[in-house]
């Protein structure tokens, strides 16, 4: 396989599929959603599809879809399905494949299985994106430091969100990760704008082989 992100949040909302989508676009990648939970909108892949501008071939199907938008684990159960890891290796890709998990890294998959073991087995580096709003200190540190007790690769933090210089600098020099850059909040959020934004904020050289 060739190589693999793994993209995960300090929570959910946080704006994990718009940066995979962002991060695939300029990869020239493909992108991989092992479990959807939540259907309404068609889900993280569709919205990849749309800001990427991927071919369809490049999203990969997700192994599972779920109807209930909670935490995997529990939208199994209501679905009466029950989650198979052996089903959550990332599949065989010939392009950079960046995975998303759901919210974010202690997030059960199954009531034994969290996503942070599944990166743990990977061992495929990991962004960890995060708000620059307040709170984003605490929630960034406990995940960066859940990440590492797994002893899971961090490549680095992306933040999603107005500028907040100090947070931003204090997460990076106490949880001793690389700061990747930063996404602005975009209006229009659209491939463009979101093409244009990472380009002028992160560098793609950061996430290549
Ligand atoms: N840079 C941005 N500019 C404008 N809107 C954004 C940006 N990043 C995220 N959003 C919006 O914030 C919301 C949450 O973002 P997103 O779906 O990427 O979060 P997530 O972390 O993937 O959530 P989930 O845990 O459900 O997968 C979405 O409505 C998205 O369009
Ligand atoms: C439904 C949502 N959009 C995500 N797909 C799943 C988020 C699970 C969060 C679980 C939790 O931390 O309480
Ligand atoms: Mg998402």
């Amino acid at each position: 396989m060739s190589r693999a992100i793994v993209v995960t949040g300090t929570d959910t909302g946080v704006g994990k599929t718009v940066f995979a989508a962002a991060l695939a676009g300029a990869l020239a990648g493909a992108y991989w959603k092992p479990i959807q939970a939540g259907l309404d909108d068609g889900g993280d892949s569709a919205t990849v599809a749309a800001l990427s501008g991927l071919a369809a071939d490049c999203i990969l199907p997700e192994a599972y879809r779920l109807r209930t938008p909670c935490s995997p684990h529990r939208a199994a159960e209501l679905d009466g399905l029950t989650i198979e890891p052996s089903r959550l290796a990332p599949p065989p890709c010939d392009r950079p494949l960046v995975i998303e998990g759901a919210g974010g890294a202690l997030v059960p998959v199954t009531r034994d299985l969290l996503y942070a073991d599944l990166f743990a087995r990977w061992q495929s580096p990991v962004v960890l994106v995060a708000r620059t709003a307040l709170g984003t200190i605490n929630h960034s540190l406990l995940s960066i430091e859940a990440l590492r007790a797994r002893g899971i690769p961090i490549l680095g933090i992306a933040f999603v969100g107005d500028a907040n210089e100090d947070s931003e600098a204090t997460i990076a020099a106490i949880g001793g990760v690389r700061r990747l850059g930063r996404l602005p909040r975009l209006d229009p959020l659209d491939r463009d704008t979101l093409a244009g934004a990472f380009r002028a904020n992160f560098q793609v050289a950061d996430f290549a082989a």
